[in-house]
């Protein structure tokens, strides 16, 4: 469910027409719903209502300050993957107890702050992260509780760059080797074990990769705790897939999502911990860029426009799809054109949909990418010194900048000139 819709023939977000967004503030830029932050949030929420469940928000998806307070408010956590968002979560008031610590390279001043935090719970990633929290919890005088991340070897069949739990991949410990990290763990010096986390990927759209996972995740808990071991909190990570194309296969719903959940961890009296990023917050963000040019080439039409990779990098990375659609609402049998729709970067990888049978557009007129809330904002770059595009939200009738774009002074002035080439 998302609150873009068209009405009267416009695009609208929630009750504002986001041509109306573009006049006032140009173009490209991204904008949030509010009310499909919340519905998602809550929708997810529901499915676990009967049980003692924490989300905790991957905020890597979309980790904007206005997107993860409207979250906050509505009571999630966080999941952390460095200094930077664990500064982000608590700035914007979320309770240490509700921040986890994932990653496989946490830093000494990374791991000093979530310390001095009292986070809720550090995952674990190898041997050697857990001598080094050790040690510096010991130097702090505090305990660090913590879960290790397990990797249970299990295909998510997803795309190979957002896949993480087979043992071919960099994350986790290796299914076998969790028991005897528990024992070591358990005698060092600053560490409180208090439960066990895993995630297997990214736009999982199978529920079967889940079930074998948290089968695994299960069993495991309880050899774990009749070797002593205090389990009391199972994070069984994110990756629930969502629609981007008409026509693939459905994403589970959450409730579906949620049975196989329960039927491994119902039984165990552990709190359940999720970490959902992509299914808060991919539909409930569009980006918006205005067309530059219609360019036809031999045996094709391209579609320049002004946004690019670099502002949405997912459809050349991943060959994700995202739907592409003009603002103004195209009328029943009006005239279509088949397109690719590339920005202005200088590389033929530039594109955001190859092929594309949409509506004609014209040069001046505005499109909409879709489903561009999770993992767009956040992994724009500047290449081809192209600032950072602003981020709007909209509530209602209303709508606020919640990043401003760039401006060029600001890119160009992060370098800085050695001595030896001043004057
Ligand atoms: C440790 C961890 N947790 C949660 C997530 C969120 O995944 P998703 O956005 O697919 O829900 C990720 C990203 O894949 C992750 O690496
Ligand atoms: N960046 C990826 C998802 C990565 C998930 C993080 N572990 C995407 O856009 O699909």
């Amino acid at each position: 469910m998302n609150h873009f819709e068209f009405k009267d023939g416009e695009l609208h977000a929630e009750d504002i027409a986001v041509a109306q967004i573009a006049d006032e503030i140009g173009t490209p830029f991204y904008c949030y719903s509010t009310a499909t932050l919340n519905r998602h949030y809550d929708v997810f929420c529901e499915a676990f209502s009967d049980i003692d469940a924490m989300v905790c928000y991957a905020m890597k998806a979309n980790s904007n300050q206005a997107v993860l307070k409207t979250l906050a408010d509505r009571g999630a956590g966080a999941d952390v993957v460095s200094g930077g968002e664990l500064l982000r979560a608590l700035r914007v008031g979320i309770d240490p107890k509700k921040i986890m610590f994932s990653g496989v390279g946490k830093t000494i001043s990374e791991i000093d702050m979530a310390i001095a935090s009292q986070i809720f719970c550090f995952n674990i990633e190898s041997e050697n992260e857990l001598a080094l929290i050790s040690a510096r919890a010991v130097d702090a005088g505090m305990n660090a509780h913590v879960s290790f991340r397990i990797n249970p070897d299990v295909d998510a069949r997803t795309h190979a760059k957002i896949s993480t739990g087979k043992k071919s991949d960099k994350f986790g410990i290796a299914y076998d080797r969790a028991e005897a990290i528990y024992r070591h763990a358990a005698g060092l010096p600053g560490i409180r074990i208090s439960g066990i986390d895993m995630h297997i990927g990214s736009q999982i759209i199978d529920l079967e990769p889940f079930d074998q996972a948290f089968d695994r995740l299960a069993s495991l808990v309880g050899r774990l705790r009749n070797a002593g071991h205090e389990i009391s909190h199972v994070d069984l990570g994110g990756g629930l897939g969502v629609p981007y194309k008409n026509g693939d296969a459905t994403p589970p719903e959450p409730h579906a999502y949620a049975e196989v959940v329960k039927r491994h961890v119902r039984g165990l009296g552990a709190k359940i911990v999720f970490e959902p990023g992509r299914m808060l917050v991919a539909n409930a963000g569009i980006m918006v860029a205005r067309v530059l040019y219609v360019k036809r080439a031999e045996g094709k039409t391209f579609v320049i426009v002004d946004a690019a990779m670099n502002d949405l990098i997912r459809p050349t990375l991943y060959e994700a799809w995202h739907e592409i659609q003009p603002v103004r609402e195209p009328v029943a049998g009006g005239e279509t054109m088949v397109a690719d729709i590339v920005g202005p970067i200088c590389e033929s990888g530039d594109y955001l949909g190859k092929d594309r049978t949409m509506a004609r557009v014209a040069e001046g007129d505005l499109v909409f990418v879709s489903s561009a809330g999770a993992y767009g904002a956040v992994q724009s770059s500047t290449y081809n010194t192209r600032p950072l595009i602003a981020e709007t939200l909209v509530k209602g009738g209303e709508y606020a900048v919640i990043r401003e774009r760039q401006t060029l002074d600001e890119l160009i002035g992060l370098d800085h000139m050695p001595d030896w080439l001043e004057g």
